[in-house]
Protein backbone atom coordinates (compact mmCIF):
# COMPACT_ATOMS: atom_id res chain seq x y z
CA UNK A 1 0.00 0.00 0.00
CA UNK A 2 0.88 3.93 -0.86
CA UNK A 3 2.70 5.50 2.66
CA UNK A 4 0.59 7.63 4.01
CA UNK A 5 2.37 11.34 4.76
CA UNK A 6 1.97 12.17 8.19
CA UNK A 7 2.95 15.95 8.59
CA UNK A 8 5.66 16.76 11.52
CA UNK A 9 3.32 17.61 14.23
CA UNK A 10 2.30 21.18 14.73
CA UNK A 11 4.50 22.33 11.45
CA UNK A 12 3.17 24.80 9.26
CA UNK A 13 3.78 26.56 5.98
CA UNK A 14 6.27 29.19 8.37
CA UNK A 15 8.43 26.27 9.65
CA UNK A 16 8.92 25.15 6.43
CA UNK A 17 9.76 28.74 5.00
CA UNK A 18 12.09 28.88 7.67
CA UNK A 19 13.84 25.81 6.66
CA UNK A 20 13.71 26.95 2.99
CA UNK A 21 15.78 30.41 3.78
CA UNK A 22 17.87 28.39 5.86
CA UNK A 23 18.93 26.06 2.51
CA UNK A 24 18.72 29.62 0.53
CA UNK A 25 21.00 31.43 2.59
CA UNK A 26 23.36 28.98 2.91
CA UNK A 27 23.59 28.17 -1.08
CA UNK A 28 23.98 32.15 -1.73
CA UNK A 29 26.92 31.94 0.83
CA UNK A 30 28.63 29.06 -0.43
CA UNK A 31 28.58 29.88 -4.12
CA UNK A 32 32.38 29.12 -4.78
CA UNK A 33 31.72 25.22 -4.42
CA UNK A 34 32.14 23.10 -7.67
CA UNK A 35 34.07 26.36 -10.10
CA UNK A 36 31.21 28.66 -8.76
CA UNK A 37 28.80 26.22 -10.46
CA UNK A 38 27.41 26.44 -6.36
CA UNK A 39 25.66 23.63 -4.54
CA UNK A 40 22.22 23.67 -6.49
CA UNK A 41 22.55 21.66 -9.01
CA UNK A 42 24.07 18.89 -6.53
CA UNK A 43 20.69 19.41 -4.28
CA UNK A 44 18.58 18.87 -7.44
CA UNK A 45 20.46 15.65 -8.48
CA UNK A 46 19.99 14.42 -4.69
CA UNK A 47 16.37 14.89 -4.44
CA UNK A 48 15.79 12.74 -7.96
CA UNK A 49 18.38 10.26 -6.48
CA UNK A 50 16.09 9.50 -3.22
CA UNK A 51 13.08 9.23 -5.15
CA UNK A 52 14.43 7.49 -8.31
CA UNK A 53 14.82 4.57 -6.26
CA UNK A 54 10.94 4.19 -6.40
CA UNK A 55 9.24 0.76 -7.87
CA UNK A 56 5.51 0.75 -8.38
CA UNK A 57 5.42 -1.98 -8.49
CA UNK A 58 5.69 -3.24 -4.68
CA UNK A 59 5.74 0.51 -3.47
CA UNK A 60 9.69 0.22 -2.28
CA UNK A 61 12.13 2.79 -2.55
CA UNK A 62 11.50 6.47 -3.45
CA UNK A 63 11.57 9.69 -1.13
CA UNK A 64 9.40 8.49 1.87
CA UNK A 65 11.54 6.96 4.25
CA UNK A 66 14.42 9.46 3.83
CA UNK A 67 16.90 6.15 3.70
CA UNK A 68 19.42 7.73 1.88
CA UNK A 69 21.06 8.48 5.20
CA UNK A 70 21.91 5.02 5.31
CA UNK A 71 25.48 4.13 4.10
CA UNK A 72 23.72 1.06 1.94
CA UNK A 73 22.26 3.88 0.42
CA UNK A 74 24.26 6.25 0.26
CA UNK A 75 27.63 4.40 -0.92
CA UNK A 76 25.69 3.22 -4.47
CA UNK A 77 28.06 3.85 -6.65
CA UNK A 78 25.58 5.77 -8.54
CA UNK A 79 25.01 8.35 -5.89
CA UNK A 80 28.52 9.24 -5.93
CA UNK A 81 29.32 13.26 -6.12
CA UNK A 82 26.10 13.09 -3.70
CA UNK A 83 27.98 13.43 -0.64
CA UNK A 84 28.21 17.05 -1.09
CA UNK A 85 24.83 17.29 -0.78
CA UNK A 86 24.46 15.82 2.23
CA UNK A 87 27.60 17.26 3.98
CA UNK A 88 25.68 20.80 2.74
CA UNK A 89 22.31 19.77 4.72
CA UNK A 90 23.79 18.53 7.76
CA UNK A 91 23.96 21.50 9.62
CA UNK A 92 20.03 22.26 8.09
CA UNK A 93 19.44 19.01 9.98
CA UNK A 94 20.56 19.57 13.27
CA UNK A 95 19.02 23.23 12.91
CA UNK A 96 15.93 22.04 12.07
CA UNK A 97 15.85 18.64 13.97
CA UNK A 98 11.98 18.05 13.67
CA UNK A 99 12.11 17.65 9.67
CA UNK A 100 12.03 13.90 8.34
CA UNK A 101 14.79 13.58 5.89
CA UNK A 102 12.44 12.69 3.28
CA UNK A 103 10.94 15.98 3.33
CA UNK A 104 14.40 17.58 3.88
CA UNK A 105 16.26 16.33 1.01
CA UNK A 106 12.93 16.93 -1.34
CA UNK A 107 12.57 20.71 0.41
CA UNK A 108 16.48 21.38 -0.71
CA UNK A 109 15.66 20.54 -4.22
CA UNK A 110 12.73 22.32 -4.94
CA UNK A 111 15.10 25.32 -2.76
CA UNK A 112 17.60 24.99 -5.09
CA UNK A 113 15.11 24.84 -8.00
CA UNK A 114 12.97 28.09 -7.14
CA UNK A 115 16.74 30.32 -6.18
CA UNK A 116 18.29 29.05 -9.31
CA UNK A 117 15.18 31.12 -11.23
CA UNK A 118 13.14 27.92 -12.38
CA UNK A 119 9.63 26.98 -12.05
CA UNK A 120 7.71 27.67 -8.48
CA UNK A 121 7.33 23.89 -6.73
CA UNK A 122 4.44 23.32 -5.11
CA UNK A 123 5.98 20.76 -1.68
CA UNK A 124 4.22 18.64 0.69
CA UNK A 125 5.29 17.87 4.30
CA UNK A 126 4.88 14.25 5.35
CA UNK A 127 7.60 11.78 4.47
CA UNK A 128 8.43 9.46 7.90
CA UNK A 129 11.81 7.88 8.21
CA UNK A 130 12.03 4.37 8.03
CA UNK A 131 14.52 1.58 8.91
CA UNK A 132 17.79 0.80 7.42
CA UNK A 133 16.39 -2.49 6.34
CA UNK A 134 13.90 -0.03 4.04
CA UNK A 135 17.13 0.98 2.40
CA UNK A 136 16.12 -0.03 -1.07
CA UNK A 137 19.64 -2.40 -2.74
CA UNK A 138 21.73 -0.44 -5.37
CA UNK A 139 21.43 -0.59 -8.99
CA UNK A 140 17.73 1.37 -9.27
CA UNK A 141 19.61 4.47 -10.61
CA UNK A 142 20.12 4.59 -14.68
CA UNK A 143 22.84 4.30 -16.63
CA UNK A 144 23.83 6.83 -18.75
CA UNK A 145 25.02 4.99 -21.27
CA UNK A 146 22.11 3.61 -22.51
CA UNK A 147 19.51 4.82 -25.62
CA UNK A 148 16.16 5.74 -25.94
CA UNK A 149 14.30 2.97 -25.79
CA UNK A 150 16.02 2.56 -22.03
CA UNK A 151 15.88 5.81 -20.95
CA UNK A 152 11.41 5.16 -21.61
CA UNK A 153 11.64 1.69 -19.77
CA UNK A 154 13.44 2.70 -17.17
CA UNK A 155 10.74 5.70 -16.24
CA UNK A 156 8.29 3.19 -17.03
CA UNK A 157 9.05 1.75 -13.42
CA UNK A 158 7.57 5.50 -12.13
CA UNK A 159 4.35 5.49 -14.45
CA UNK A 160 6.02 8.53 -16.73
CA UNK A 161 5.01 9.35 -20.29
CA UNK A 162 7.22 10.23 -22.57
CA UNK A 163 6.11 13.79 -22.22
CA UNK A 164 6.70 13.46 -18.31
CA UNK A 165 10.47 11.99 -19.16
CA UNK A 166 11.40 14.62 -21.68
CA UNK A 167 10.54 17.46 -19.38
CA UNK A 168 12.29 16.00 -16.39
CA UNK A 169 15.40 15.25 -18.18
CA UNK A 170 15.73 19.07 -18.75
CA UNK A 171 16.90 19.65 -15.26
CA UNK A 172 20.58 18.08 -16.91
CA UNK A 173 20.69 22.12 -18.28
CA UNK A 174 21.83 22.49 -14.56
CA UNK A 175 25.80 21.88 -13.08
CA UNK A 176 27.43 18.86 -15.32
CA UNK A 177 29.27 15.50 -15.11
CA UNK A 178 32.20 14.65 -13.18
CA UNK A 179 34.79 11.98 -14.75
CA UNK A 180 35.39 10.95 -11.06
CA UNK A 181 31.55 10.68 -10.27
CA UNK A 182 30.43 9.03 -13.28
CA UNK A 183 33.03 8.69 -15.83
CA UNK A 184 31.58 11.46 -17.64
CA UNK A 185 33.06 14.51 -18.00
CA UNK A 186 31.79 18.01 -18.62
CA UNK A 187 30.80 20.77 -19.88
CA UNK A 188 32.41 23.55 -18.07
CA UNK A 189 31.58 25.42 -20.54
CA UNK A 190 27.76 25.23 -20.78
CA UNK A 191 27.69 24.18 -16.89
CA UNK A 192 25.03 26.67 -15.44
CA UNK A 193 23.60 27.73 -11.93
CA UNK A 194 20.26 28.99 -13.66
CA UNK A 195 17.19 26.72 -14.51
CA UNK A 196 16.42 27.33 -18.27
CA UNK A 197 15.19 25.43 -21.64
CA UNK A 198 18.77 25.09 -22.71
CA UNK A 199 19.16 21.58 -22.55
CA UNK A 200 16.55 21.55 -25.21
CA UNK A 201 18.00 24.32 -27.41
CA UNK A 202 21.61 22.63 -27.28
CA UNK A 203 20.37 18.73 -27.93
CA UNK A 204 18.82 20.47 -31.16
CA UNK A 205 21.21 23.06 -32.10
CA UNK A 206 25.03 22.14 -31.45
CA UNK A 207 26.37 19.14 -34.18
CA UNK A 208 27.29 16.46 -31.76
CA UNK A 209 30.38 14.18 -32.30
CA UNK A 210 30.17 10.67 -30.09
CA UNK A 211 33.51 10.35 -28.41
CA UNK A 212 35.81 8.21 -26.10
CA UNK A 213 36.54 10.32 -22.65
CA UNK A 214 39.29 10.22 -20.09
CA UNK A 215 37.42 7.35 -18.37
CA UNK A 216 36.90 5.16 -21.75
CA UNK A 217 33.06 5.99 -21.84
CA UNK A 218 31.60 7.80 -25.29
CA UNK A 219 29.54 10.90 -24.27
CA UNK A 220 28.60 13.64 -27.27
CA UNK A 221 30.82 15.98 -27.24
CA UNK A 222 30.33 19.88 -29.21
CA UNK A 223 32.74 22.16 -30.55
CA UNK A 224 31.90 24.96 -28.03
CA UNK A 225 32.59 22.47 -25.53
CA UNK A 226 29.31 21.40 -23.95
CA UNK A 227 28.02 17.41 -23.81
CA UNK A 228 25.59 15.08 -23.90
CA UNK A 229 25.50 11.62 -22.05
CA UNK A 230 24.11 8.86 -24.61
CA UNK A 231 20.35 9.21 -22.56
CA UNK A 232 20.05 12.50 -23.45
CA UNK A 233 21.26 12.46 -27.03
CA UNK A 234 18.56 9.38 -27.14
CA UNK A 235 16.01 12.16 -26.69
CA UNK A 236 16.62 13.61 -29.88
CA UNK A 237 17.27 10.02 -31.63
CA UNK A 238 14.01 8.81 -30.68
CA UNK A 239 10.85 10.33 -32.80
CA UNK A 240 8.38 10.24 -29.87
CA UNK A 241 10.85 11.95 -27.56
CA UNK A 242 12.06 14.55 -29.67
CA UNK A 243 8.56 16.54 -30.62
CA UNK A 244 8.93 16.88 -27.24
CA UNK A 245 12.30 18.24 -26.94
CA UNK A 246 11.41 20.46 -30.01
CA UNK A 247 8.41 22.20 -27.90
CA UNK A 248 10.59 22.89 -24.62
CA UNK A 249 13.01 24.33 -27.24
CA UNK A 250 10.96 26.56 -28.23
CA UNK A 251 8.64 27.60 -25.33
CA UNK A 252 10.44 27.92 -21.61
CA UNK A 253 7.30 28.53 -20.19
CA UNK A 254 5.73 25.23 -21.47
CA UNK A 255 8.79 23.46 -20.31
CA UNK A 256 8.70 25.30 -16.47
CA UNK A 257 4.66 24.07 -16.33
CA UNK A 258 5.43 20.26 -17.21
CA UNK A 259 8.71 20.26 -15.33
CA UNK A 260 7.08 21.51 -12.52
CA UNK A 261 4.09 18.54 -12.57
CA UNK A 262 6.80 15.76 -13.44
CA UNK A 263 9.07 16.59 -10.73
CA UNK A 264 6.10 17.16 -7.87
CA UNK A 265 4.85 13.76 -9.43
CA UNK A 266 8.94 12.52 -9.02
CA UNK A 267 9.69 13.57 -5.69
CA UNK A 268 5.55 12.44 -4.18
CA UNK A 269 5.79 8.62 -6.01
CA UNK A 270 4.58 5.95 -3.90
CA UNK A 271 3.23 8.64 -0.90
CA UNK A 272 -0.54 9.12 -0.08
CA UNK A 273 -1.07 12.79 0.78
CA UNK A 274 -4.61 12.89 0.46
CA UNK A 275 -5.31 13.43 4.32
CA UNK A 276 -3.14 16.37 4.42
CA UNK A 277 -4.19 19.80 3.27
CA UNK A 278 -2.78 21.66 0.27
CA UNK A 279 0.38 21.87 -0.82
CA UNK A 280 2.92 24.78 0.13
CA UNK A 281 4.66 27.48 -2.51
CA UNK A 282 8.13 28.84 -0.12
CA UNK A 283 8.51 32.58 -1.36
CA UNK A 284 12.20 33.07 -2.82
CA UNK A 285 14.41 34.92 -0.81
CA UNK A 286 14.58 37.53 -3.41
CA UNK A 287 10.48 37.80 -3.34
CA UNK A 288 11.10 38.36 0.83
CA UNK A 289 13.79 40.90 0.64
CA UNK A 290 11.46 43.44 -1.19
C1 LIG B 1 18.02 8.82 -17.80
C2 LIG B 1 18.03 9.42 -16.60
C3 LIG B 1 19.26 10.10 -16.06
C4 LIG B 1 20.58 9.74 -16.18
C5 LIG B 1 21.18 8.52 -16.88
C6 LIG B 1 21.36 10.77 -15.48
C7 LIG B 1 22.75 10.76 -15.36
C8 LIG B 1 23.50 11.77 -14.80
C9 LIG B 1 24.94 11.76 -14.70
C10 LIG B 1 25.86 10.65 -15.17
C11 LIG B 1 25.31 12.93 -14.09
C12 LIG B 1 26.72 13.40 -13.74
C13 LIG B 1 27.01 13.12 -12.28
C14 LIG B 1 28.43 13.56 -11.94
O1 LIG B 1 29.35 13.11 -12.67
O2 LIG B 1 28.62 14.34 -10.97
C15 LIG B 1 24.10 13.68 -13.83
C16 LIG B 1 24.07 14.93 -13.22
C17 LIG B 1 22.91 15.61 -12.92
N1 LIG B 1 21.62 15.12 -13.03
FE1 LIG B 1 21.07 13.48 -14.07
N2 LIG B 1 20.52 11.72 -14.95
C18 LIG B 1 19.23 11.34 -15.27
C19 LIG B 1 18.07 12.00 -14.88
C20 LIG B 1 18.03 13.14 -14.11
C21 LIG B 1 16.81 13.73 -13.55
C22 LIG B 1 15.41 13.13 -13.73
C23 LIG B 1 17.17 14.85 -12.85
C24 LIG B 1 16.35 15.85 -12.07
C25 LIG B 1 15.05 16.04 -12.23
C26 LIG B 1 18.63 14.97 -12.99
C27 LIG B 1 19.38 16.00 -12.46
C28 LIG B 1 20.77 16.09 -12.55
C29 LIG B 1 21.54 17.27 -12.15
C30 LIG B 1 20.97 18.58 -11.59
C31 LIG B 1 22.89 16.97 -12.38
C32 LIG B 1 24.10 17.86 -12.12
C33 LIG B 1 24.68 17.50 -10.77
C34 LIG B 1 25.92 18.30 -10.42
O3 LIG B 1 26.28 19.24 -11.17
O4 LIG B 1 26.53 18.00 -9.35
N3 LIG B 1 19.12 13.92 -13.75
N4 LIG B 1 23.01 12.95 -14.26
N1 LIG C 1 24.84 20.46 -18.18
C1 LIG C 1 24.61 19.27 -18.81
C2 LIG C 1 24.44 19.20 -20.17
BR1 LIG C 1 24.59 20.79 -21.23
C3 LIG C 1 24.17 18.02 -20.77
N2 LIG C 1 24.07 16.88 -20.07
C4 LIG C 1 24.22 16.90 -18.74
C5 LIG C 1 24.09 15.70 -18.04
C6 LIG C 1 24.22 15.70 -16.68
C7 LIG C 1 24.51 16.87 -16.01
C8 LIG C 1 24.63 18.07 -16.67
C9 LIG C 1 24.49 18.09 -18.06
Amino acid sequence: ALHLAQAEDGKGLDDFQKVYNAIAEKLRDEDEFDGYIGYGPNLVRLSWHVSGTFDKNDNSGGSFGGTYRFKKEADDPANKGLQNAARFLEPIAKKFPWISHGDLYTLAGVTALQEMQGPKIPWRPGRVDADEKDAPENGRLPDASKDGNYVRHYFGRFGFSDQEIVALLGAHCLGKTHLENSGYEGPWGAATNTFTNEFFVNLLNENWKLEKNDAGNEQYNSNKGYMMLPTDYGLIQDGKFKKYVEKYAKDQDAFFEDFKSAYVKLLENGIDFSKLGKAYVFKTLDEQDS
